[in-house]
């Protein structure tokens, strides 16, 4: 296959201008870890330290640990990676080489504060500095192996934290003299992330106009002021097409207060991936280092993608797939029909679907029957581990039947002990079931039906749910049901839609966290629940049981006896030799994935 090469570089500087400013030292492991999972992500370009004096950037004073690395010196070997270190002298230089570097970085400052602050040097002692390093590289060249390449890094190409703003002249002057120096690249530091696209755009014309070609410039933007993605695309308009940033936006300048990292890695890929330009890089592979490095320096990430994207794939375990059209439907076997409901079966999945479109699936006595035994024995059988109710029609379920046969208040009669028994039953039973509930709601809902949703531990829906609690215009109160609506809206809320009736909608649900996904129509519903159920594979049943079980004690007895020992007696059942949990940690140990799904059809006969 032949591979595309990026339109645009990007050079993942996370590893040394990321780390240099973390002030608790991070095991060299980790920083291993880094570059070896950056690489893994497409990244072609990662600097990977710096050698400089232990004293001068203690966090970095493992280089040569780095170097030494059996995988890094692969790395090193491998043509298609370019795999930067910042030399600050002669003696990283040396130390570089020695190591198998093929290519270093040498810097200056385009002011005298900076210079003089960060390499205490002027800004000419620094160029002549960094002249000698580079004539010294480009001098190197074993048999049979090409000389080491020199990368230039001006900072301060905007401002200097005690200069005040940059001359464009003294960004030309460091500029020329590195490229003279033979750097076959430039990158251009907004080190304290003051600059703006405007800023971009008139110094690269400036350098343009100086004959500087766009070519051999790099952008290296800091986020201080939330400018840096910006700052990237103008000067992509502009002509550039190598970037440098750090994933998570790790990164800070010390003598910047404030001073934000570097433009986050994820945010360039996101951008350019947006807009057609290939970067090479995975950027879902990325987000996960991004999330894996903060969390293993405990910091916040940096990166508004990563961070958004971290986000979305914690929340697809409960609202499904971000892209349901790419989820392979699920096979659903009818297994039985009877007046008013279909049961289906997927896998360890039952779908019950409320079949009375024509009477808004109002919940007839033989329904509320079937359903109530439907879900019993799903919850007597090993094989099944989640319950899904849904209905066929306009309605998910209008509520307990109206019809004038239906209710002992309809017929005149005050009886009502069988109709209570039978509503009671059926939400109770599948409130307390040990399997994942989940209701798909493909409409309305009313009264009864509202029940019927918030019993369930999991509520997806239609953009034309609506939930009503209209027993008060009939005269009625939502009687059995209010121990899941108030438990799930709170005692305000229950209060407001309880005494006004107030239809709420599905977007409304959703902010309340009431419905924890919303799509645009049953197809995409179906869908939603088929790649749910798939995100569901990876919990077991038994753990799920359990957490249902925690959260259940909390609710009924937060804080008291009952919920200390029923946590005790879930706690020593999950430590059982014979638990889910032996499995789960022996897979774990094995580094294998479990798919419960597969582990529990393999236990046992379904009694369905
Ligand atoms: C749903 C809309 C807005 C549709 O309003 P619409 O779109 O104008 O359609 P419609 O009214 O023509 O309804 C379509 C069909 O569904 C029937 N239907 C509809 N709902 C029921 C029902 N519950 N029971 C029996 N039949 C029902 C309705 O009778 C009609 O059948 P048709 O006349 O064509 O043969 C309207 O029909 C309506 O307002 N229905 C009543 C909804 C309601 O208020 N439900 C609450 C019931 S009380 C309850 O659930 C008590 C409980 C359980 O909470 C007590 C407790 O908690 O203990």
């Amino acid at each position: 296959m032949v591979q595309q090469s990026p339109s645009v570089r990007i050079v993942e500087v996370g590893p040394r201008d990321g780390l240099q400013n973390i002030r608790d030292s991070v095991p060299t492991q980790t920083k291993l870890e880094l570059i070896r999972r950056l690489q893994a992500t497409g990244l072609s370009t990662i600097e990977l330290t710096s050698v400089v004096s232990p004293r001068a950037v203690p966090q970095l004073k493992d280089c040569r640990e780095v170097l030494q690395d059996e995988e890094v010196k692969t790395f090193l070997q491998n043509p298609r990676l370019r795999l930067p270190v910042l030399v600050p002298n002669e003696k990283g230089l040396k130390i570089a080489i020695e190591h198998g570097v093929r290519e270093v970085a040498v810097f200056v400052s385009a002011t005298e504060g900076f210079s003089k602050a960060n390499i205490n040097c002027t800004v000419q002692e620094g160029l002549e500095r960094a002249k000698r390093v580079a004539a010294l590289a480009l001098a190197t060249k074993e048999a049979g192996e090409s000389q080491i390449a020199v990368r230039g890094y001006v900072s301060c190409i905007f401002a200097d934290p005690f200069d005040g703003q940059t001359p464009h002249s003294a960004v030309l002057h460091c500029v020329q003299e590195l490229l003279k120096a033979g750097c076959y690249e430039i990158s251009l530091g907004d080190t304290l992330g003051v600059g703006s696209p405007f800023n971009v755009r008139s110094l690269l014309a400036y350098l343009k106009d100086n004959n500087i070609p766009l070519s051999k410039l790099a952008g290296h933007f800091h986020d201080t002021y939330g400018q840096a993605v910006a700052n990237v695309w103008e000067a992509y308009t502009c002509g550039l097409t190598v970037f440098d940033s750090s994933v998570a936006g790790l990164g800070g300048c010390p003598f910047a207060p404030g001073a934000k990292g570097n433009v986050a890695t994820e945010d360039l890929v996101y951008m350019f991936n947006n807009a057609g330009i290939f970067t090479g890089v995975d950027l879902s592979r990325l987000t996960e280092v991004g999330t894996w490095i903060s969390k293993q320096l405990s910091i916040t990430n940096s990166s508004r993608v990563g961070t958004a994207l971290m986000i979305k794939d914690s929340t697809k375990l409960v609202s499904g797939s971000s892209k349901p059209q790419q989820t392979k439907p699920l096979q659903w076997t009818l297994i039985s029909e009877t007046d008013g409901l279909l049961l289906h079966r997927s896998g360890v999945n039952l779908k019950i679907t409320l079949n009375r479109p024509k009477n808004g699936n109002a919940l007839t006595a033989t329904m509320i029957f079937d359903i109530t035994k439907a879900v019993t024995d799903a919850n007597y059988d090993a094989e099944i581990s989640r319950i899904i109710i849904t209905a066929n029609g306009k309605f998910f379920c209008t509520g307990m039947d109206l019809g004038k046969d239906s209710t002992p208040v309809a017929r005149g009669v005050s009886a009502s002990d069988a109709q209570y028994a039978r509503l009671t039953t059926l939400f109770e039973t599948i409130d307390t079931s040990p399997k994942v509930t989940i209701a798909t709601i493909n409409g309305p809902a009313f009264g009864g039906g509202v029940g019927l949703a918030f019993a369930c531990d999991i509520r997806i829906a239609t953009n034309s749910t609506v939930m009503t609690l209209s027993e008060v215009k009939l005269g009625l109160c939502p009687a059995t049901i209010s121990k899941y609506v108030i438990r799930e809206y709170g005692l305000s809320f229950a209060r407001e839609v309880m005494l006004s009736a107030r239809p709420v909608k599905a977007s409304e649900l959703k902010t309340r966290g009431i419905i924890t996904d919303v799509v645009g129509n049953v197809e995409q519903l179906n869908l939603r629940l088929d790649a749910l159920l798939d995100a569901l594979r990876i919990a077991s049943p038994n753990a799920s049981r359990m957490s249902k079980e925690l959260i259940r004690l909390a609710w009924k007895d937060g804080g008291g006896e009952k919920q200390a020992t029923g946590i005790k007696t879930l706690f020593d059942e999950m430590m059982r030799s014979d638990a889910d949990g032996a499995h789960g940690l022996r897979e774990f140990g094995l580094k294998r994935k479990v798919d419960w799904d597969a582990h529990t059809l393999q236990q046992g006969k379904s009694k369905l």
